[in-house]
């Protein structure tokens, strides 16, 4: 039998898939319906100080090779996903919590009244939503990143990780490493989306999203190679006792496969889990043990972080 448990946070996952912060993750049903699913853990919906609306519709659009959306962090406001904690506990699998804050006191204040609360098994700091309009991610200024990291962990006992926007030069991977060695984060989350891409309706010759003049995050097929580069990346710069959780462009057991060869210890869908709803957790996990099973591995350890290079 082939095992697919893993560690995140120091929390136990009998699965290493779970739901990417943001699809299905942001009404108490929709978390009743992932605590219910395959998935090994629940994570919300970024929370921001107060509900908010989001961006104006349609602000999420589906494509043959994945998806395109500039939500603008629609949300209950983080009480909503504190008061859910007790009943995200009735479904045996680690609760985290998503934070976006849309400043630094906005951050440190949730991340405070979050912060050794029963049953929030981890918090993960969004640092690279770029969707709201005029807020620059904060994963892209190195300095910025740490002065948050240094409000955050004055106050903080819950595990906390960070989730990253993908990177594209070797030395941005390296500062934004040596910021990370410098604080207890538990994991790291790569990537996010693929900031302000554009979709075309060449029919309509129009845009297909309403905000940003049709500017939004990119998921799916397309930012599979960005988001294993990251992972292994983060997984080579960082100490092992980071969890690397991979992120972007899984909708099959051979792409978690993948994440994992490149260092991740557990993963999250997003686009796919938009697409097919909670049932892909069971689906891409049978397809995992499988492929698995067919290499003789017995679990994650036996291949994480094992791709090799070409001598
Ligand atoms: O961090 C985020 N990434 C995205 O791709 N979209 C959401 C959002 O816009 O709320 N936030």
């Amino acid at each position: 039998e082939t095992s697919l448990a893993t560690v995140v946070a120091g929390c136990p996952l009998s699965s290493c898939l779970y739901n990417a912060s943001g699809p299905l993750c942001t009404t108490a049903a929709e978390l009743d319906a992932v605590g219910s699913s395959e998935a090994g853990a629940i994570l919300s919906k970024s929370a921001t100080l107060e509900k908010r609306q989001g961006n104006p519709s349609p602000r999420y659009f589906e494509t043959t090779w994945g998806s395109i959306n500039s939500m603008g962090l629609p949300n209950e406001g983080y009480r909503y996903y504190l008061d859910y904690a007790k009943r995200a506990a009735t479904f045996n699998k680690p609760y985290f919590i998503s934070v976006s804050g849309l400043g630094f006191e906005d951050n440190v204040a949730i991340i405070r009244a979050l912060s050794g609360q029963e049953h929030v098994s981890a918090i993960e700091l969004n640092l690279s939503c770029p969707n709201v309009p005029g807020k620059p991610q904060t994963g892209y200024d190195f300095e910025q990143s740490r002065v948050l990291l240094e409000m955050i962990f004055e106050h903080v006992t819950t595990p906390l990780g960070v989730k990253l926007p993908p990177y594209f030069d070797l030395p941005h991977f390296e500062m934004m490493a040596a910021v990370l060695r410098d604080f207890p984060i538990a994991f790291v989350t790569c990537i996010n989306s693929i900031g302000n891409g554009l979709v075309i309706d060449t029919d309509q010759e129009s845009v297909v999203i309403k905000p940003k003049s049709g500017f939004g995050g990119i998921g799916g097929d397309f930012i599979k190679p960005t988001a294993l580069a990251n992972v292994r990346k983060f997984y080579t710069l960082l100490d092992k006792d980071v969890a690397i959780i991979g992120c972007g462009g899984i909708k099959s057991g051979m792409d978690v496969f993948e994440h994992i060869l490149c260092g991740a210890s557990a993963v999250q869908v997003g686009t796919q889990l938009m697409r097919e709803g909670v049932g892909c957790f069971a689906r891409i996990a049978a397809e995992l043990r499988e492929i698995m099973g067919g290499k003789g591995y017995r679990d994650i350890d036996s291949f994480k972080g094992k791709l090799k290079t070409l001598e």
